[in-house]
């Protein structure tokens, strides 16, 4: 091989061992062909009198190669493995530029049927009543009446069956919009009451209403519930027998089905053709009346949950042309809900974004103690402060954290139990029962507990480390008082966990981006928790009235500003000296922390504080983190980032915030009257 005939120090490249079989001189320049390090070995090895003829021609040639290639002209992009990073960075901009294109094609057809109304030729917009035009997003109040023809059965049904007085935000909206056949996107927060649009319109329509769902214990929920309603709703999802399957296509046929509300999988959407020709059928005989995708987000890949089978779903609109479809969803960006509309074929569809505030939850990020006894701690504290005895959720990222966390908690005296993926199908069935019936107050879990919880008394939901993006945490946490009353969403934000998430995610098509997003709320100690969550949904109404319900507005903290420039450098220079031997981020706080005479300015700030600025200088680019894959594992190192030299002349400013009042001061003015609720705005 190559780099042996050259006598090449192999540990000091991170090149997996494939990538250095090459077979001539040009292959190993493409393997190795962005070190620099290895060109300089290769120059001083030509001084080697003892290297043979051979060898030395070979070295000549490789140098040759380096020479052509104007190496010093040329920015050393990243390593081998960079190269990865870079291809899929290619192709995500490849497919946004994709999708920018195709809504410029759509924005194009707007305009071109808009000038062909104009000249009264165009039948399909003349036909149309002034708000069912795509422009209807900009009148969206005007579904919000009740003199539709449906109008007195829609109240009489709410309150008799679903036994509500009022309507919540673009509840009204949303029903009314789709009983006009129109296609629906809602968008409203967890516990916005998304079911009630979907499943009330079904009461009042012929037919069939078919309702995709992520879940299979979800639809049985809800199926369940609907049931002791005396509302007829089966589902067909691989838990149904084949007898109960065969009793549902008998009805689907039938002239008058009996069937109200069918839920399904999008699974069984995709993979059963008996299904499709079915629905085909109940559609032909027009008792189709209309689709309900619940967690539509999962349709795009900029979504937080992508599922492909979700993508799959495309096929309705091509299918069942006439009939409307609602999707229904808690976390869509613009850019989610334009690429959802895309590809379920519904580009007029009405959008109704119900703002995501909620008033009754205090969001709070806090420093992530450094040691995990520590951290169970500062738990168990805040629980006993304000929650004592009362129902939450500590989400954890693994299952191996679960069950410490639960651990320590119980050893603090607290009601806790674990729930993950690893759990027999009974033992889940069973712990969360006991949540549901408060005999067990808090369950500390991984993420794949959630969808569909409907406690509504959770208090806290409490992440002990941050998730992977916006649209996770916005979920996770928005299962906290969903009866309205206060609740707490505390995050605890911690350095190894950054590394650790980052590694997690990089595979994943907008895992990065979206990792960045949640740094930059956790980051952010200075903009309001809700506000920032608002805007990264798109809503820049000013709907959000914080009032003190995050920690940021309630004036925890005061903020001390600090000139961080020569630690910044000091902390580049590190990263600098060790290139070829890199640094994670755990080391370069060592070795920041040894000091040295090199260093003496490090020896002024906390490990904490050298965290936090090891952080803020990556997000503001004077570090990057490098990727490298081993052969067990994805390793993290930092190294100078594209900013980096902007350090050298400029000042760098970090603000860092202490205690200003008290935690229990807070806390017990926000969470002492748990019992009032703090009601939404109905209609
Ligand atoms: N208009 C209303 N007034 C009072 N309660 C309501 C109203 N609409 C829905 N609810 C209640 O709110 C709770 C949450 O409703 P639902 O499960 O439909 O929310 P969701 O938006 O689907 O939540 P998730 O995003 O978690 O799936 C339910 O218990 C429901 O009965």
């Amino acid at each position: 091989m190559w780099h042996r005939a050259l006598k090449l120090p192999q540990r000091r490249f991170r090149v997996p061992a494939k990538m250095l079989q090459a077979q001539n001189h040009k292959g190993l320049y493409q393997a190795v062909g962005n070190m620099p390090q290895l060109w300089d070995d290769v120059r001083s090895s030509l001084d080697n009198p003892t290297a043979s003829r051979a060898e030395n021609s070979r070295r000549q040639s490789l140098l040759e190669v380096e020479h052509k290639r104007n190496w010093k002209k040329t920015k050393p992009i990243s390593r081998v493995h960079g190269l990865h990073v870079k291809q899929q960075d290619i192709s995500n901009r490849i497919s946004e530029k994709e999708r920018e294109l195709e809504q410029l094609k759509y924005a194009q057809k707007l305009v071109q049927l808009q000038i062909s109304e104009s000249n009264g030729r165009n039948p399909t917009l003349q036909n149309m009543t002034p708000w069912m035009t795509p422009q209807s997003q900009m009148c969206v109040d005007q579904w919000k009446v009740e003199n539709f023809n449906w109008s007195p059965q829609v109240r009489s049904k709410l309150e008799e069956l679903f036994h509500l007085k009022n309507f919540w935000p673009k509840q009204l909206e949303a029903i009314n919009a789709t009983m006009s056949n129109q296609d629906v996107l809602l968008i409203t927060s967890t516990g916005g009451g998304k079911s009630l649009c979907y499943q009330l319109p079904a009461l009042l329509s012929t037919g069939v209403t078919v309702v995709i769902s992520p879940l299979v214990s979800l639809i049985e929920d809800q199926v369940l519930s609907l049931r002791k309603r005396g509302i007829a709703a089966r589902m067909l999802t691989s838990r149904t027998s084949p007898d109960e399957a065969l009793c549902i296509y008998d009805d689907l046929q039938s002239n008058h089905p009996e069937i109200k509300l069918l839920y399904l999988t999008p699974e069984k959407i995709s993979k059963s053709k008996k299904l499709m020709s079915q629905l085909d059928k109940c559609y032909k005989a027009h008792n189709l009346s209309r689709f309900a995708i619940d967690e539509v987000h999962c349709v795009s890949q900029w979504g937080n949950d992508f599922r492909p089978d979700y993508k799959y779903l495309g096929i309705l609109k091509r299918q069942f042309r006439d009939v409307p479809i609602i999707g229904l969803t808690a976390t869509a960006t613009n850019k989610v809900t334009e690429d959802t509309k895309n590809i379920l074929n519904i580009s007029d569809a009405v959008v109704l974004r119900a703002p995501l505030f909620r008033s009754n939850l205090f969001y709070e990020v806090r420093a992530k103690p450094d040691t995990h006894q520590k951290v169970v701690k500062d738990i168990s504290d805040t629980v006993k402060l304000s929650f004592n005895g009362e129902s939450g959720l500590v989400y954890c990222l693994s299952r191996r954290n679960c069950t410490d966390v639960c651990k320590g908690l119980q050893s603090h005296g607290l009601s806790a139990a674990v729930y993950h993926a690893g759990l027999t199908s009974e033992e889940k069935t069973e712990t969360h029962q006991k949540w549901i019936n408060n005999e067990i107050k808090i369950l500390c879990s991984t993420v794949a507990f959630g969808m569909g919880i409907d406690k509504p008394d959770v208090r806290f939901v409490i992440h002990h480390s941050m998730s992977k993006s916006i649209e996770c945490y916005f979920q996770e946490s928005g299962r906290a008082g969903r009866d309205g009353h206060p609740a707490l969403c505390l995050l605890y934000f911690g350095y190894s966990d950054v590394f650790r998430l980052s590694s997690m995610v990089f595979t994943q098509t907008f895992g990065p981006e979206n990792l960045e997003k949640m740094l930059e709320y956790c980051q952010s100690s200075n903009a309001c928790r809700h506000r920032f969550i608002g805007r990264h949904f798109g809503d820049e109404s000013d709907t959000c009235k914080c009032t003190g319900m995050c920690d940021v507005c309630s004036g925890f903290r005061a903020k001390i500003s600090h000139d961080i420039t020569e630690a910044c450098r000091a902390l580049l220079a590190i990263v600098k000296a060790s290139r070829g031997n890199d640094l994670t981020g755990r080391q370069l706080i060592i070795k920041a922390r040894q000091g040295g005479t090199e260093n003496p300015e490090l020896k002024r700030y906390t490990k904490e504080k050298l965290q936090s600025i090891v952080l803020y200088m990556l997000q503001k680019q004077y570090l990057s983190k490098l990727y490298c894959f081993t052969s067990y594992d994805k390793v993290l190192y930092l190294v100078p980032g594209p900013k980096s030299h902007d350090l050298k002349a400029g000042k760098v400013q970090m603000d860092f915030y202490v205690a200003k009042r008290p935690r229990e001061t807070i806390y017990k003015k926000r969470f002492c009257n748990k019992l009032t609720p703090i009601v939404k705005t109905s209609t």
